[in-house]
């Protein structure tokens, strides 16, 4: 990879325009891929008003980063499509909420470098125009092929300076089963009664939260986390007090009546226990759940 990479960002939703144009301010090279093409800018909307941002609209034949920030659900076959520029040289970010996504690249990509990555950045992506909603972090981390450290700490410092903070964690795994955590709770139950995330801090919630973070503890201990109930449960209500006024990602899906990442995070979750024999009642009976409310909403938006 040279010193100062072609920055190659796949899915140009409300997170995939929130990277971009905060690392194109900065003066890194960077193309923005839609469905249609390259993108030629970013509209940030800031206090002083829009702010419209650049970007590179030349494709490298071969990709030297591709930050991939599509839906988990789309991730595979995005990436898949970008095949003939992808070489051994190439890394892959993964920067989706939900887990899966890594196993079948590796496998697609055996000669690529994967990085895995999560955004805590709230992004709202209305009529074109981009509304960075929530200030966050990012962190990444190494998840399969060729060990770089160098080219690690320079592009999680180039996100540090793009958008404050960013590291490159020698532990992601933990950060990402963490926000699986948080996401297995907070997206299915506000999708399920279609209200904010502050409205899990009332007292009907609270058994089922804690059986959702019981369950999903034991599930840690077995993927060897180890993450106890009480901290699980303690950062869940973090998010649900610092996002309390937001719907989550999964409450606007339902609402639009768009895909949800159910399979990614709780699909996750209940597929994991399976394979260890460990009993997720809680995380079961909402997935199922999920999957039927999507599945009468497809069925009736064919009508
Ligand atoms: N928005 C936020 O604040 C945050 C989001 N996240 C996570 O980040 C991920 C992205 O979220 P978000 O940006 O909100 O989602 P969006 O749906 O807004 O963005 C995803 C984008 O990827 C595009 N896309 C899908 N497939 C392809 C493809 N094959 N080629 C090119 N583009 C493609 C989609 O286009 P199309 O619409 O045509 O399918 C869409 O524009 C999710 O996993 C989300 O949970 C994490 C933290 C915060
Ligand atoms: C943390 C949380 C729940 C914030 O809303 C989120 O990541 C989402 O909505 O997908």
């Amino acid at each position: 990879m040279p010193v100062n990479p072609h920055i190659t960002v796949l899915g140009m939703g409300a997170l995939g325009q929130l990277y971009a144009g905060s690392l194109a301010k900065l003066g890194a090279q960077v193309t923005g891929l839609s469905r249609a093409g390259t993108v030629e800018s970013v509209n940030f909307m800031t206090p002083q008003g829009l702010q419209k941002v650049a970007l590179s609209t030349e494709l490298p034949e071969l990709y030297d980063i591709l930050l991939v920030t599509t839906k988990a659900y789309q991730a595979v076959d995005a990436v898949q499509s970008h095949a003939r520029a992808i070489g051994p040289n190439t890394t892959i970010l993964l920067l989706h909420n939900g887990m899966g996504t890594l196993a079948p690249l590796k496998k697609r990509f055996p000669d690529c470098t994967i990085w895995l990555g999560t955004s805590s950045h709230g992004a709202l992506l209305e009529h074109g125009i981009l509304k960075h909603t929530g200030a966050g972090e990012t962190w990444l981390g190494f998840g399969y092929g060729d060990r770089n450290s160098e080219q690690e700490s320079a592009f999680a410092e180039l996100l540090n300076q793009a958008l404050t903070p960013c590291q490159f964690s020698d532990n992601i795994n933990h950060k990402l089963w963490l926000k699986l955590a948080i996401n297995s709770v907070i997206n299915p139950l506000t999708a399920l009664h279609q209200c904010r995330n502050g409205d899990l801090n009332s007292q009907r919630f609270a058994p089922q939260i804690q059986a959702l973070c019981e369950e999903f503890s034991l599930l840690s201990l077995a993927e060897g986390l180890d993450l106890s109930p009480e901290f699980i449960q303690q950062t869940v209500y973090q998010v649900i007090d610092k996002t309390a006024a937001n719907y989550s990602s999964m409450n606007r899906d339902i609402s639009a009546r768009r895909p949800t990442e159910n399979n990614q995070i709780s699909g996750y979750v209940v597929s994991r226990a399976a394979h260890f024999g460990i009993a997720v009642p809680t995380h079961s009976k909402l997935f199922e759940t999920l999957c039927r409310l999507e599945r009468r909403q497809n069925s009736t938006s064919l009508l």
